[in-house]
Parts: structure tokens; sequence; C-alpha cells
């Protein structure tokens, strides 16, 4: 019988990116990639599960899994859902969150509910996304959809800020449709790792419109680490300064592309729904 079995969890959200959260600190096991992808179809959806896992070099550690069990090294949205919970229960305004991107700082906001994370630095070489092949200038690739002579989509910016991201540039996110090109974008042999897919519309030097297709999620209401590499990509490619709100279908994100040391800090609130425990049945056809 899998560990989780009427394990609690915490129902959360950030900007409608739905999180479930699983707090480890207990010892029980981690999920596997199947057993995380059984709890959400048996309709306890959600777009990431995330663990809170004790740790050795910091506050806690977290895995980051997505509801096609696939694991993320990094999730905006759900790194302020799992600081805001030990906010809570320690009383501090200050985390030190690990992740297999590496540690990543937490910091109560000014208003309620919000919380800063600073995701750490952007990388941008074309081995770092990472691509198939090699691409000098990865603020604009040789990827399109649609037909050659009249591309759909093309010449993305692509960053990994922990995860890989591709951000296609257009006047509007809603006349594409995202649900049936998302899919083949982020599978595309281009991107070995599949890739998160971002339609971005720069709408004020200080402002753009996002709408994602996250890898292994699909469309999601919202998506940090999404908002961060389409910030820091409309930066490099000078269609906005290192300062931007980034509306999402969820709301706004506020991401700073800091000068002296080209941290990333992402700003946000958090939502708490509901706590329950997995019930077994969920688990009854895994291999645990
Ligand atoms: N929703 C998350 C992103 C999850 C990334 C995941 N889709 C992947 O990279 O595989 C966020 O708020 O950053």
């Amino acid at each position: 019988m899998s560990a989780l079995a009427n394990h609690a969890f915490v129902k959360m959200n950030g900007l409608g990116n739905e999180i479930l959260v699983v707090d480890l600190r207990d010892g029980a096991a981690a999920p596997t990639g199947e057993e995380a992808r059984a709890i959400h179809e048996s309709g306890l959806r959600f777009d990431q599960l995330m663990t809170i896992e004790p740790a050795r070099t910091a506050d806690i550690a977290t895995r980051i899994y997505n509801n096609d069990g696939s694991l993320s090294s990094a999730c905006g949205n759900g790194t302020r859902c799992i600081a805001w919970l030990v906010m809570q229960e320690t009383g501090k305004n200050r985390l030190v969150i690990n992740s297999d991107a590496g540690p990543l700082i937490a910091t109560a906001g000014a208003a309620p509910q919000t919380i800063t994370v600073d995701m750490g630095v952007p990388r941008f070489g074309w081995n770092e996304i990472p691509l198939a092949e090699e691409f000098r200038d990865t603020r604009a690739i040789e990827l399109q959809i649609g037909p050659i002579d009249a591309p759909v989509l093309h010449s993305p910016s692509v960053a990994n800020v922990g995860n890989p991201h591709a951000i296609f540039w257009v006047d509007d996110v809603e006349v594409y449709d995202l649900g049936r090109f998302g899919p083949l974008l982020e599978n595309h042999p281009i991107f070995p790792e599949r890739a998160n897919i971002s339609l971005a519309h720069v709408t004020a030097p200080d402002a753009l419109t996002l709408k994602v297709w996250e890898r292994g999620a699909g469309l999601t209401r919202a998506c940090g680490t999404a908002a961060c590499a389409a910030a820091v990509s409309a930066a490099r490619t000078r269609r906005t300064d290192r300062s931007v709100t980034v509306t999402l279908p969820g709301g706004p994100l506020h991401i700073l592309w800091r000068e002296e040391d080209d941290h990333i800090l992402m700003t946000g609130p958090v939502e708490t729904e509901f706590e329950g425990r997995f019930d077994p049945a969920i688990f009854a056809g895994s291999a645990a």
C-alpha cells in the first residue's frame, strides 16, 4: 500500500495555478510519478503536486510533480504556496527552500498573503535550455508552426529558469489555439526535455500579457516560471524594461530581473482552498 494512503494534503493555488501540497516532514516516502498522476486522475486535480520535505542545509526542501507524473525542477506559484504554509507555521518571514533548481529564497510580501521568491539567475545558452542543436542567438530561434510560407507562430525566445521555456511574441494571446499548438511545441524534438510554451503580448514597457501551455500539465491559469522566462526574454530583446507586471489568465505577477546580480524576483499571491487525506483506493492500481 502506498505511503500516502490516508496521508494529509492541502489544496492551494497561486493565481489559479492548482497546487496540491503534501507535507512529508513526518517521514512518509515521496510519491512516485505514477502515484502523483493517479491522485490527479482520481479527481483530486492539480497542475503541480509539491512536497514539503526536511532539509539539512535549508529550512525545507521540495519536489515538484506535474499532473502527468513528470518531475519539474521549478514551480514559481507552488513555491510561493509552500513558503506561505511554512511561514504561517513557524512565524518566519524568510525561508530558504532547496529545490532541484538550487536554493530559493522566499520572503513574506508587503501585502497579506503575498510572497516574493528569488528564482535565481536565468540561463540562455542553447545547451542550458536545453535545445537539441546549437543556436547562437536564443533571443529568437528557428522554430515555427503552421505553413512554411505563412507560419502561425515563429521565432520564439527561449530561456531556462529552472525549467525550459519557449516564448512566442504575439499581438493578441487569445487568437491562437494554444490548446492545439501547445502539445505539438511542448514535445517538439528541438526540446530534448520538452518545454513550457507561452504566448506573450507586450502591452507597455513595464507590462505584458501571457498565456501558457505547461510541460506535463497543459493549459493553466498561471505559471510563475513562465512569467519569469517571459519577463527576462522581453527585457533581453528590448521589448520591455527589467521590472514588469505579467498578467496571466488568473491575474498579475510582478517580476523584477535585478540589474546588479541578474536574479529574478517574482512576487504574487497565494490562496489556501481545503485540506484532506488521500483515499487509499487512489493507489490501488499503482505498483507501489
Ligand atoms: N506552474 C509552475 C511551472 C511548472 C513547470 C512545469 N510545467 C515544468 O516545467 O515541467 C510555475 O508556476 O512555475
